[in-house]
């Protein structure tokens, strides 16, 4: 089997469309991989998902190859691995980072995951001579708002690469140019929330073009927000070529397209949070994926009803009564195991010192509302996911910020620990999950624990990134 680059940027994927595993091909890895190979009207197995276009795709191969191709085709974003010290020795590289970490009154960082995931690729960059003009948003400030500076980031970013990191304190205009100007090779500058332009949320072309002026290319690693089309995420890359992936997009691209879209089976997901109306898509689109789909969180009473139990005080949306039934009759349709808890811990009041009990699902008193998975459900799912190879969670199963109803939830967080360590593929889908995993402490040996959460979750519901899809393509051929 041959393997064809059609750009000097290439990514390996191997048959099947899964991505190369080795650390070296990892770092220069598919951004977009692996999903199942489809017949395509032009009588090749392309590999697609809804980052691609089968047609597209096809007449890029067949102009490259002169000929009609047979095997597997994959189009995928270029990395910044794909860039070698010759691209970048001198050269000024806009970085969009999501470094948008929550801090305390005093202005002390109380969560660094989200600078420590940046690191890789500023570092590869600073490594091979670049000049890292460093981009960000921080909170949802409106215009200049000095508890929003990021003043306060510098000293970890510079802790962390162990270099002293200099900041303008703007992200346009000739001051950020002379600082730019004065920057070495294997310097960073970090320009001021970029969010104190209006510019920047209304994706403004003149702005992303000043932000695009000050670099020769571009490396988008904020994954957190790249469901934004905003100017430093997407206008940019009009502007600037080439664009490229950085190595925390590219694994959570790994991850929460790749490995979701062709995972090694059993392949079971764990949905819960607050609402069905908030995980629809994330539910359907799962169903279409995997073999085993376990549900916890308040949604779990919309179904109850559904199938006429009572649900007491419990959280329903009534106007998602039939979708709910109608996400059962789906999952059995296509033999996908669905299970709801057994039973429940319900709680008199939705506080913590409430008075709780365990009840089986069908015995939801009047007065009491279901605020946890009980010890029978998390059984039943202990002994579904001790079956899977693959397992990815979106949303807590209970209201895991009260001791009294985080027990599901944290008996999750540990069972995933527990299957993680036996090698199986864990991938936590951003948001409550996160938050538990790192409350029960085993956070560390998760496959995947991702840096976003709405991103994430309209990766998961098969949407679409705009920071993702505005990058430069890099096309395989593998005949
Ligand atoms: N049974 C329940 N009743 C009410 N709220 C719940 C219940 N179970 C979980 N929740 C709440 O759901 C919230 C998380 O929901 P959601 O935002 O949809 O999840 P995520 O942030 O993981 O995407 C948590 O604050 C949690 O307290
Ligand atoms: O924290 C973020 O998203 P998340 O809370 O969904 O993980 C990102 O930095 C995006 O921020 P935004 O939702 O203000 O665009």
């Amino acid at each position: 089997m041959a393997s064809v680059a059609a750009s000097p940027a290439f990514s390996l994927l191997n048959s099947t469309g899964a991505i190369a595993s080795s650390s070296a091909t990892r770092a220069r890895a598919s951004l977009l991989p692996i999903p199942s190979a489809r017949r395509s009207p032009l009588g090749f197995s392309a590999v697609l998902d809804s980052h691609r276009f089968s047609l597209h795709v096809a007449s890029k191969v067949r102009s490259v190859r002169g000929r009609r191709t047979r095997g597997v085709v994959s189009m995928a974003k270029k990395s910044v691995g794909d860039l070698s010290s010759a691209d970048l020795k001198g050269k000024k590289v806009f970085v969009r980072a999501d470094l948008n970490v929550p801090l305390d009154d005093n202005q002390t960082i109380t969560d660094d995951t989200r600078i420590r995931a940046a690191i890789p690729t500023i570092k590869y960059l600073i490594e091979n001579g670049a000049k890292v003009i460093l981009s960000t948003h921080l909170g949802r400030p409106k215009g200049v708002t000095p508890k929003f500076s990021l003043a306060p980031l510098v000293p970890r970013l510079s802790e962390l690469l162990g270099i002293e990191v200099k900041k303008a304190d703007d992200c346009i205009g000739p001051e950020v140019e002379s600082l730019v100007a004065s920057l070495p090779e294997g310097g960073v500058l970090l320009l001021e929330n970029v969010r104190f332009y209006k510019e920047e949320e209304k994706n403004d072309p003149e702005f992303a073009k000043k932000l695009a002026s000050l670099a020769d290319l571009y490396v988008n690693d904020a994954f957190g927000t790249a469901h934004r089309a905003h100017a430093s995420t997407e206008g940019v890359t009009k502007f600037l070529k080439p664009s490229v992936a950085g190595f925390l997009l590219q694994k959570e691209l790994d991850y929460l397209v790749g490995a979701v879209s062709n995972p090694k089976r059993p392949f079971a997901a764990i949905v819960g949070g607050s609402k069905v109306s908030s995980k629809i898509g994330v539910i359907e689109s799962l169903l279409e994926k995997c073999d085993i789909l376990l549900l916890g969180g308040g949604m779990i009473f919309t179904f109850y009803k559904a199938q006429g139990l009572s649900v007491g005080s419990s959280l329903v949306e009534e106007d998602k009564l039939e979708l709910a039934t109608s996400l059962l009759a789906k999952a059995k349709a296509k033999g996908v195991s669905l299970l709801l808890p057994t039973d429940v811990v319900v709680a008199d009041k939705f506080a913590p010192d409430a008075n709780s009990k365990v009840v089986p699902a069908s015995g939801i008193e009047d007065g009491w509302m279901g605020l946890d998975i009980g010890p029978d459900s998390v059984k039943t799912f202990n002994e579904a996911l001790d079956t899977t190879q693959t397992v990815i969670w979106n949303g807590p199963m209970g209201v895991f910020e009260m001791e009294k109803f985080a027990a599901g939830t944290e008996a999750v967080a540990n069972k995933l620990a527990e299957l993680s360590e036996k090698g199986v593929t864990t991938i936590i889908g951003g948001g409550d999950s996160v938050a538990a995993v790192e409350k029960v402490g085993v956070a560390g040996v998760m496959s995947h624990i991702s840096t976003g959460g709405g991103a994430s979750l309209e990766l998961l519901e098969g949407k679409v990134l705009p920071g993702v899809i505005a990058l430069d393509e890099a096309i395989t051929v593998t005949v």
